[in-house]
């Protein structure tokens, strides 16, 4: 995990993360602080094969202009950009094309190898990284997608509760949940550790929480079953 913190957090970082398949490896999601945790795990971008977007909040997306430059005039080479077919245009237009549009690059294309995904549909997009994007809800009028790895692995984008999807997962053999998870209540736009608690047993002790704020001391011995995911942890499944 490159991070394991909310939007605003500064202890632990946004919540974004490096898969590991076979001999590749994908960044999902690239905020504000992920070239900062890449240079403290002694990494580079030109580590990274992948890039994978969940939604467009700048602890999702805010380190991509560096990836994208150091890509072009450092290491010299186009890695894939695994985004959803809804997300692109508004990625482009509303949030990079100020710091990366030049005469002659015009589109991400012309900085990534673009892989557009559709919702719901299983894919494989390496050897060993099957995923299915989840259109999950987020914030009103803002697109935001979970991503289901290799069938048994949950990654919440930013999302509202949704017990049903979770229970759903389960009952069709997912057996990790890292979810996001917000301390205090009314959840708006994310799912609460209330809510979180809320679930059956069986649901909770496969669920581990991210996105979470600085003060999570407060908060630790008060999650039930669930624990939390750790900044800087490799998790093996
Ligand atoms: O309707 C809204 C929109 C935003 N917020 C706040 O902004 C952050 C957005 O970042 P996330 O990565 O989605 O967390 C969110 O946490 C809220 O603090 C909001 O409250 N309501
Ligand atoms: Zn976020
Ligand atoms: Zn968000």
């Amino acid at each position: 995990m490159l991070g394991t913190g909310s939007a605003f957090a500064k202890k632990y970082y946004n919540t974004n993360a490096l898969i590991y398949c076979e001999d590749r490896t994908v960044m999902l999601d690239c905020g504000i602080t992920a070239p900062l945790s890449l240079h403290q795990l002694g990494k580079t971008f030109n580590d990274i094969d992948a890039l994978m977007i969940s939604h467009i909040h700048a602890d999702h997306i805010g380190g991509m202009e560096e990836f994208a430059l150091q890509m072009k005039y450092i290491f010299k080479r186009k890695p894939a950009l695994f985004i959803m077919e809804t997300l692109i245009d508004t990625l482009w237009e509303t949030s990079l094309q100020g710091g990366l549009k030049q005469d002659e690059f015009k589109s991400l294309d012309d900085y990534f190898e673009v892989h557009l995904l559709k919702e719901n549909r299983s894919i494989q997009l390496l050897p060993g990284f099957n995923v299915k994007a989840i259109r999950t809800s987020h914030i009103p009028g803002k697109l935001s997608y979970s991503f289901l790895i290799n069938e048994t692995f949950f990654y919440s984008a930013d999302m509202r509760f949704d017990a049903e999807l979770l229970d759903t997962l389960v009952q069709q053999g997912c057996t990790t949940i890292f979810h996001d998870c917000q301390f205090t209540s009314p959840g708006a736009v994310h799912t609460t550790l209330d809510e979180l608690k809320s679930l059956p047993e069986y649901i909770q002790k496969r669920v581990m929480l991210m996105h979470y704020d600085d003060n999570r001391v407060n908060y630790e011995g008060q999650t039930g079953t669930m624990t939390f995911v750790e900044q800087h942890h490799l998790y093996s499944f």
